[in-house]
């Protein structure tokens, strides 16, 4: 089998600032993949250079085997709407919250071409029932909904176009804790059912051991440890990533 997404020798400075450092990472169809490391160690520049929202000084990205920047920003473009989705901290970084729950789960329908309104009416219905929205709210603003429904909202939204690859960039991030369980719970159980392979950046290792099949440590822009997740939380090689492990334990 290959790799999904394979990158090699991804570099990319802020100034003076190595944010990636010759990063090699790969992630097969069907994995979670969860990158961890603590603030600052280049998490979310990874994710915005794999997913091609922006462009390294060096190294190489393929997807399928095809290089992301060589095929031209069309087929990128076209790669965002349909193979990939993308999954923000914030979600109003990933909805548009002056249309409907209904609007912003069928956008992307029409986006790769679905015209038919009843059609995409009774899919976006079935995907807020999915992500345990009430359907009958589908004509609400995301406004009205809480932080964890406007996030659940965001994720029926991102795979309503059953993509093979989902970025998120600390999911959970900014919510109870309560309502992060149940988050976690249920992307679990939708990357089990669609055999979604994801990339999920976070600062939460108890995140990474429920959801993760394997763990990529980062510091100083350079990944420092990866593996399999029981191996690496439970047998930490490198003395980071047990100071990391080290520190949740105390917590
Ligand atoms: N657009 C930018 N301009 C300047 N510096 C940046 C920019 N984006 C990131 N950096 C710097 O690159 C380094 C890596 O940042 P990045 O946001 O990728 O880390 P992170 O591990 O995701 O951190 P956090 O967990 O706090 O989000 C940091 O030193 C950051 O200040």
């Amino acid at each position: 089998m290959n790799a999904l997404l394979e990158a090699q020798g991804l570099s990319l400075r802020f100034g003076r600032v190595r944010a990636l450092d010759d990063v090699a990472i790969a992630i097969w169809p069907g994995e979670v993949l969860a990158v961890v490391g603590e603030s600052g160690s280049g998490k979310s520049t990874l994710l915005r250079v794999l997913s091609g929202q922006q462009r390294p000084e060096a190294g190489i990205i393929r997807f399928d085997g095809t290089d992301i920047h060589e095929a031209g920003e069309a087929a990128l473009r076209r790669l965002s709407r349909t193979d990939w989705g993308f999954v923000h901290q914030n979600p109003r970084d990933g909805l548009r919250m002056a249309i409907s729950a209904g609007g912003n789960i069928g956008e992307r329908l029409m986006s790769n071409g679905a015209r038919h309104y009843g059609d995409i009416r009774a899919q976006a219905k079935d995907w807020l029932a999915r992500v345990e929205i009430d359907p009958a709210r589908i004509d609400e603003l995301p406004r009205n909904f809480s932080g964890g429904m406007q996030q659940r909202l965001q994720i029926a939204r991102t795979l309503v176009t059953r993509p093979r690859l989902v970025f998120m960039d600390e999911p959970t991030g900014g919510l109870d804790v309560s309502v992060q369980a149940k988050l976690l719970d249920m992307l679990r159980a939708l990357a089990r059912d669609l055999s979604l392979a994801i990339i999920i950046v976070t600062h939460d290792i108890a995140a990474a051991r429920l959801l993760a099949h394997r763990i990529v440590v980062m510091r100083h822009g350079q990944v420092v440890e990866e593996g399999l997740t029981d191996r690496v939380l439970d047998d930490p090689q490198h003395p980071y990533t047990q100071l990391l492990v080290s520190s949740v334990l105390a917590a």
